[in-house]
Order: structure tokens, then C-alpha cells, then sequence
């Protein structure tokens, strides 16, 4: 079936599988206890962790997709390929080539060359590396992230949660552009009485706190919920969450590319704090410096973007100098 595939279809189709390969490899990782913890040196003040289990996913990923591709793809990894696994893997997930036919006319026949494979192996380290107990609380807010952009773009993406309700192989959410989100067929009940919204755990700061204090006065936040990981705050939004507020920098393209992808999928929208779309092209700065929203398809994107105080706005660059 593969082969009857289009490219588009064949790449989400490896990356669900390679995505939960990587699952795989992090889980026997934290299994085994020695993190191998280093600080990759953040922005002054703040850590910025690396596990070996981010090392080893990040190597699944990129020599799996290899493996099936070529070398010639585009990979923007979060971390480089030290360390080793021999987990390779070269399957396609059934049930998005058996969409094939779903897929929009103006991405049938797309042009790899033109694509940005955004890979985030690893989302929501500081959460695990930092937890004294690893209860099931905190390693659910671990996703590996795989986000596919076109001409800059962000056409579908892949969201697997290692550790889901103890389930073996926890689950996996995965989009494409005009086809839809798959993989939520067992959502828990939408709480739309009340708006909550998700933020950062471990990055907050004044700006942070300001924007929801805003919200909240304008009843869009009724309940913060501070949970880690960009991939784990998506997931709350498809499980009921109204939306996802982080009015600070930190937060990276490969954070957002296939959050992006899956939200777009059900309706929902993600912009930074001021309303513009992201770039996803190959060369292009690495950090979403103006912050970001995310919200559900239920709630309206522009009355967060308009109830955010413009001073939050400003003090958050568009871009930065350097990367
Ligand atoms: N200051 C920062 N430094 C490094 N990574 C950050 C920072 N802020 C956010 N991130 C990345 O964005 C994700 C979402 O942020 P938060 O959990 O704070 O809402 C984090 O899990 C982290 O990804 P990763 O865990 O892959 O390094
Ligand atoms: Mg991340
Ligand atoms: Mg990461
Ligand atoms: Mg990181």
C-alpha cells in the first residue's frame, strides 16, 4: 500500500511509527534509571536539560528516517545524534496510508525538497529530569514531536505520548493538512463550563502570570492548570482545555510544528502572544520569541489574542538578532 502512496502520506506514515519507536527507546531509558543528565547552557539564568534519553530518541528518529527516505531530507532536530540505539525503524502506520485518497490536491504531489522535518525527540525534559519520583502524573507530560513543514509551513505532525494511561504503547495523535487529526478516539469529556488553560510548569515568569491575570479578568481563564511540555499542553487542549498561554520566549519551532499541525486539524489555531504565524522554512530563527497561544476550535483565538495587554506584546520581539 505504501507504494501507491504520495510522499506526504508515506513521511506521516513513517514518522507515527518512528515516533513510537523513539517512545520505545525512552521509555527503556528511564527504565534503567542513569539519565546522563547534562545542561545544554540556556539563556543565562535558566538550564537548558538533555537526557540521554532525549540523545537516543533524537538518533532513532533521524537515522530511522534516514533509513527510509535517504539523506537527502531536511531534519531540524532539537539534539544531535550522540548517542547510539539500534532501534531503526522502517514501518508505515496502516491507517494513514489507507487515507491516501483523503489527501488535498495541492500537497499529492510535493517536492521533498521543500520540506523541513522540525523534531523535537523529547518534549517536556525538565519535567523528568527534576521529578524526585517519576509518578504517572509526571511522565505523561512526556511527548516525542514531529512536525512536517511545507514552503514554511506546517502541513502535519505527530504527537506520541510514551506513557498514557498505562497503556503498552501509549497512543499517538497525528495530523495532515485538509485529511484531519486522528488518534483521539478516546477523549475524555469536553468541560466547556468552565475555560481552563494550560501554561508552563517550569518556565513561567512575570509575563506569564500577567497575561493569564488578564485572561482571568476577562473570563477566559476561569481555571491555570501548570503542566510541562508543549506537546502535553496540546493534548489537554483536544482533551477539553480551552487553551494554551505562554506569553514568554523559550519555547522552540520544534515545540510548535506538529502542536501546530494537530491543532489546525481539529479547528483550533496556533499563533504567538500577537497573532502572527509561525515560519517553519529551513534557516529560519529557532525561537518562538513572541511567545504562544494555542486555542481549542470551541473558543475564539482573536478575543485571547485581543484581551492580552499590548505591553506584553511589545516587550516580546517578533525576531532576535541571533538565534
Ligand atoms: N527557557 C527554555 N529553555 C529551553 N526549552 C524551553 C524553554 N522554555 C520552553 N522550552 C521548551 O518548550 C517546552 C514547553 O515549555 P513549558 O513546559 O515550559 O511550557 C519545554 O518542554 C521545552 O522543550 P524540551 O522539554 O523539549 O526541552
Ligand atoms: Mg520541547
Ligand atoms: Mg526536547
Ligand atoms: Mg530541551
Amino acid at each position: 500500500m505504501w507504494m501507491r502512496s504520495c510522499f506526504l502520506h508515506r513521511l506521516v506514515a513513517s514518522s507515527v511509527k518512528i515516533s513510537e519507536a523513539a517512545g520505545g527507546v525512552i521509555k527503556d531509558i528511564l527504565c534503567d534509571g542513569d539519565l546522563k543528565i547534562i545542561d545544554k547552557g540556556g539563556s543565562g539564568k535558566t538550564a537548558d536539560l538533555q537526557t540521554e534519553a532525549d540523545r537516543a530518541a533524537q538518533y532513532c528518529i533521524v537515522k530511522s528516517l534516514h533509513a527510509v527516505f535517504g539523506d537527502k531530507i531536511t531534519i531540524i532536530g532539537e539534539e544531535e545524534t550522540t548517542s547510539f540505539t539500534p532501534r531503526i525503524e522502517k514501518g508505515f502506520c496502516s491507517k494513514v496510508l489507507s487515507l491516501n485518497d483523503k489527501c488535498p490536491e495541492n500537497l499529492r504531489d510535493i517536492n521533498p525538497e521543500d520540506v523541513v522535518i522540525w523534531v523535537d525527540p523529547l518534549d517536556g525534559t525538565v519535567e523528568i529530569a527534576n521529578a524526585a519520583k517519576k509518578s504517572a502524573a509526571v511522565l505523561a507530560q512526556v511527548t516525542v514531536l514531529i512536525g512536517i513543514a511545507y514552503r514554511g509551513r506546517p502541513i502535519a505532525g505527530v504527537i506520541h505520548q510514551p506513557y498514557y494511561e498505562g497503556r503498552e504503547n501509549g497512543r499517538t495523535v497525528w495530523a495532515i493538512n485538509g485529511v484531519g487529526t486522528y488518534g483521539m478516539d478516546y477523549v475524555k469529556e469536553d468541560n466547556k463550563e468552565q475555560k481552563i488553560v494550560v501554561t508552563t510548569r517550569s518556565h513561567g515568569t512575570s509575563s506569564v502570570d500577567a497575561a493569564l491575570d488578564a485572561l482571568n479578568k476577562k473570563g477566559l481563564a476561569d481555571t491555570v492548570v501548570r503542566v510541562g511540555g508543549a506537546g502535553y499542553k496540546v493534548m489537554r487542549i483536544l482533551e477539553g482545555a480551552a487553551a494554551y498561554v505562554f506569553a514568554s520566549q523559550g519555547c522552540k519551532k520544534w515545540d510548535t510544528a506538529a502542536c501546530e499541525a494537530v491543532i489546525e486539524g481539529t479547528g483550533g489555531r496556533l499563533t504567538d502572544i500577537s497573532g502572527r504565524l509561525l515560519n517553519y522554512e529551513k534557516g529560519v530563527q529557532l525561537n518562538n520569541t513572541g511567545g504562544v497561544l494555542v486555542t481549542a476550535c470551541w473558543v475564539d483565538h482573536q478575543d485571547y489574542l485581543n484581551s492580552i495587554p499590548d505591553a506584553l506584546k511589545e516587550a516580546l520581539p517578533e525576531f532576535q538578532a541571533k538565534n
